[in-house]
């Protein structure tokens, strides 16, 4: 089983590219679908999920090629609208394909996507969505199928403003008949991706990054060529890490505007953060300041860097309450942390975190994504030896993160 091991206590020092996002490049891989003649994606990160979303498209029949970090799609020869189950758990973002399937054949057969398991994450929002502008769907079996001779534009309002199901329902609605409006609609950067990747291909959707979105449909897209947004979240964790360690870290080719919430969130724990246009440099070099968290839709907090952020407050003066109001069980990584002589205890959704002086290496084992990244996190700073197991969880998100962070003088191998 493949492990990290890391000793701690080394504070991390230089410059670091960050690359595409995870989260913006698989739903327009998704969508790709829809589009008869040939896309080119650039910046995609080699990631788990980016290959199982491009082994669903060579399955349903696309032809796929990758040259470095462009990625080619012709969705042309597409004749299959059933996503195998194994592929379909391997992550929460198959569920993609089901806007984009049914919107071009009119049908679409998958079953419950995979991905962390940081609550129940039903798909309700999506299927009443698909519905709503026509679909027909059967649930068997553990199989959804929907099926639908023409989509029609409608209003839709969101009961919460759920990223995955505002882009399922974008893509299902820009090749349906008249105007689609999306209320309560999620605000994040990502789905201002799509829409800008969508609209270049000849959609037309309006008010991406807002909560109302309209989708007025058109016939047919045309390929396009397309520059996926920066990972904020592998960015934030990375500012995260140079805090943690005490060190100086400048990351290139950002969006600062998508890094707000974080931006204020280090500066409150006393680190200096320096933003200039696509740079932003984090520099920390005495104990951290606790701060209180409380995770929120776009443009709140991150609940993706919760974990991340709760490994820095472990080591912080004082008393943080890091509150989670996005999923309901994305506490999994505390028994690691306290593991490594973290003082935090959890009522539900509100993490008490008791700062100490410094952390221990330890056996632990990344139970999700980011709760391995938080792991991570945490081994670069402790003292002594950490090995963090579970690295299929960590390898979904991050691309050679400890090539990345070896780079940036971390003691850090994959064994
Ligand atoms: C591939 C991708 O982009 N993943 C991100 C996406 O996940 P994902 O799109 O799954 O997250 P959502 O925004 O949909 O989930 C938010 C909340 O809504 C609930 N919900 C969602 C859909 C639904 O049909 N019914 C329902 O009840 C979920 O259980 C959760 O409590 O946004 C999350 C919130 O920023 C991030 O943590 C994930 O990294
Ligand atoms: C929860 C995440 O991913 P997914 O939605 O793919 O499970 C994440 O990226 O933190």
């Amino acid at each position: 089983m493949d492990a990290f091991e890391i000793h701690g206590g080394r504070p991390l020092h230089g410059e670091t590219p960050v690359y595409g996002a995870k989260n913006a490049v698989l739903p327009i891989l998704a969508a790709t679908v829809m589009v008869e003649d040939t896309c080119v994606l650039e910046g995609v990160p080699e990631l788990e999920d980016v290959r199982v979303m491009m082994d669903i498209l060579t399955t349903l029949g696309a032809r796929v090629t990758r040259t470095g970090d462009r990625v080619e799609v012709d969705a042309g020869p597409i004749r299959h609208t059933n996503v195998p189950p194994e592929l379909m758990r391997r992550m929460r973002s198959s569920v993609f394909l089901m806007g984009p399937l049914l919107s071009r054949f009119g049908e679409v057969r998958v079953s419950k996507p995979g991905g962390c398991v940081i609550g129940q994450r039903p798909i309700d929002f999506h299927l009443r969505g698909m519905r709503a502008l026509g679909a027909a769907i059967e649930e068997k079996h553990g199989f959804i199928r929907c099926a639908a001779n023409r989509l029609y534009g409608t209003q839709i309002v969101l009961d919460f403003p759920s990223v995955g199901a505002t882009e399922n329902l974008i893509m299902a609605a820009v090749l349906a008949d008249g105007v689609t409006v999306i209320e309560n609609a999620a605000r994040e950067p990502e789905i201002v991706d799509l829409a800008r990747f969508l609209n270049r291909c000849g959609a037309r959707v309006e008010g991406a990054g807002e909560d109302r979105v309209v989708v007025t449909g058109v016939h047919h897209l045309h390929g396009t060529v397309h520059r996926v947004i920066p990972d904020r979240i592998v960015a934030g964790t990375m500012m995260i890490a140079a805090a943690a360690t005490r060190g100086c870290v400048t990351l290139t080719g950002v969006e600062p505007q998508h890094l707000g919430a974080v931006i204020g969130k280090l500066r409150e724990t006393g680190a200096r953060v320096e933003v200039d246009h696509d740079i932003i440099t984090v520099e920390c070099s005495a104990q951290p300041r606790a701060v209180d968290i409380r995770t929120a839709p776009y443009p709140g907090f991150p609940t993706d860097l919760q974990a991340p952020m709760m490994a820095l407050l472990t080591m912080a003066q004082g008393t943080s309450v890091i509150r989670e109001s996005v999923f309901e069980a994305r506490f999994k990584h505390v028994n690691e942390l306290v593991r490594m002589g973290a003082d935090v205890s959890v009522d539900l959704r509100t993490a008490v975190v008791r700062g100490v002086p410094r952390l221990s290496g330890a056996l632990v084992e990344a139970t999700d994504l980011r709760g391995g990244a938080a792991l991570i996190v945490a081994g670069l700073a402790a003292e002594g030896l950490t090995r963090v197991e579970g690295l299929r969880h960590i390898d979904r998100g991050y691309q050679q993160i400890d090539v990345y962070l070896r780079d940036l003088g971390a003691d850090m191998v994959r064994v």
